[in-house]
Formats: C-alpha cells, structure tokens, sequence
C-alpha cells in the first residue's frame, strides 16, 4: 500500500497537503480543477517536488529518504517522451536501461510489456510511423516494463480520442489487475475514473477534500466538488 500521510510542499502562493492511501491492485483517480495540486502530488510521490512535512510509505518503508530513481515507482505524462531516433523496442528498453544494453531477463520483460499492450508486432518501427494511439501504448509499454509496483499517470490518454482513450485506459485496468499495481491517475474526464478507477480522490486549493468510491461522481457531497462537476 501507497500511503501519503499529511504530505506537504509549499510554492511562494500555495501551500498543499495531502494524505491518501492506495492498495495495491487499486487505481485512484485524482480529480480536480486546474492549479489544484494534482501534479504536485504526483511529483513529491515521484521524488521531484520539495517535500517539506510529512510522511510517504510504501507497504511500512519510508520513501522520502530516496532518489526518484531508486523509489518502487513509474511516472507516465501526457508527453510520453518517446525517442523518435530510436525503435520502438528502444523506445520501451530505455525504461529498463539507459545504456540500452539489457540482460537476457529485461529483454524478456521488454517483449512481455510490448506483447501486454499490443506493439509486438510494431518493434523495429520507429514512433513516427505509429499512429497516436500506439505511441501512447510505447509509453505505456516502457511504464510495465520497469514492474515497479507503484504506477502515477499525468493525463497520459487525454490527447487520444475517446475509443482510442478507453480501450488504454481498459489496457490500464487489466494490468493494474494482473500485476497487483497501486496506481494514481490524474484526469480531467470523470468518465475516465468512472470506467477504470475503485476510488476518487477531489482535489481542491492544495488539498483532498473529498475521497469514495465511484459513486462520488454522481453524489458529491462537497460545494467544490459539486461545482467542479456542474452541477
Ligand atoms: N514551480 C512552481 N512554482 C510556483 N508555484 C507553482 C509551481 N508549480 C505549481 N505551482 C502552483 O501550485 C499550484 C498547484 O499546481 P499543480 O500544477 O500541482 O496543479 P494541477 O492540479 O496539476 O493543475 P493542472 O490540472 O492545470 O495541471 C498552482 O497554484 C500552481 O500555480
């Protein structure tokens, strides 16, 4: 289990603070409008914001005395940073190795992650010959293969149209299943949390203000929540 408790960071203007737990095998999207804080989460999770207070455990161990990149977690933007010199096995091996150079075993779980997401086939392409949607699966491809078993996702699908964004978002489901993820997801679509997501989390001015299940999505209880909504 994820478990931010009273996670603080603060920016000249706003101050934020966050406690949230996410099980293993358990996606939680994170909602809210824009200049919330949802990306500030992400990155003080992540290692990459300032983290002033506050504890971050995953499953009892602390992980604030760590560099990102010794932290048990995978961060996926929206710009999923794809190398277009590079193949699409590449693209995905460099999550593994900067150096490229991979064991027998992370060739293995290279195949494994691209053959999960449906690119097998695409492998020696490069990513300008994909269409938008198969970049989004290299990226996401890239994410499995690192089987780090905390996953943040920044708004990875929203620039796909919406078939294109629920069937990854349905791949996203699947595999947070089958391999026992603890998944964060910010998005700006409650269809999307509606579809995939156990629990909501409304951030709202630097803090979580309200959290459920999806059920949330039709019965906010909070003004900001239901203003955020429309309704
Ligand atoms: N580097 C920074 N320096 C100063 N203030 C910042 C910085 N990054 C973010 N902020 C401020 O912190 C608040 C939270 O920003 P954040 O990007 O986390 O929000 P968000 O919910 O992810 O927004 P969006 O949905 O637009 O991406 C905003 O008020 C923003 O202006």
């Amino acid at each position: 289990m994820l478990e931010l408790d009273k996670l603080a960071s603060r920016y000249p203007e706003q101050s934020l603070c966050f406690t949230l737990q996410i099980s293993s095998g358990q996606i939680t999207a994170l909602i809210g409008p824009s200049g919330a804080g949802k990306s500030t989460l992400l990155s003080m999770v992540a290692g990459f914001a300032k983290v002033e207070s506050g504890t971050l455990t995953f499953n009892g161990l602390s992980l604030l005395g760590l560099p990102p990149a010794e932290r048990p977690i995978t961060t996926l933007f929206q710009d999923n940073n794809l190398f277009w010199h590079m193949s699409v096995y590449q693209n995905i091996a460099i999550g593994l190795s900067p150096s490229l150079r991979l064991t027998s075993d992370q060739q293995s779980q290279v195949q494994q992650a691209a053959e999960q997401v449906g690119l097998a086939a695409l492998l020696a392409r490069k990513p300008d010959t994909l269409s938008g949607g198969q970049q989004q699966r290299v990226g996401l491809a890239r994410s499995l293969a690192r089987r780090k078993p905390v996953l943040l996702l920044d708004e990875p699908f929203s620039a796909l149209d919406p078939a294109l964004r629920f069937e990854l978002l349905g791949l996203l489901r699947q595999q947070t299943d089958a391999l026992g993820l603890a998944v964060l997801l910010v998005t700006h679509h409650p269809e999307e949390a509606v579809r995939v997501a156990d629990n909501i989390a409304f951030v709202h001015n630097g803090g979580i203000v309200e959290t459920g299940g999806r059920e949330l999505l039709s019965a906010p209880r909070t003004e900001e929540f239901k203003a955020y909504l429309g309704r």
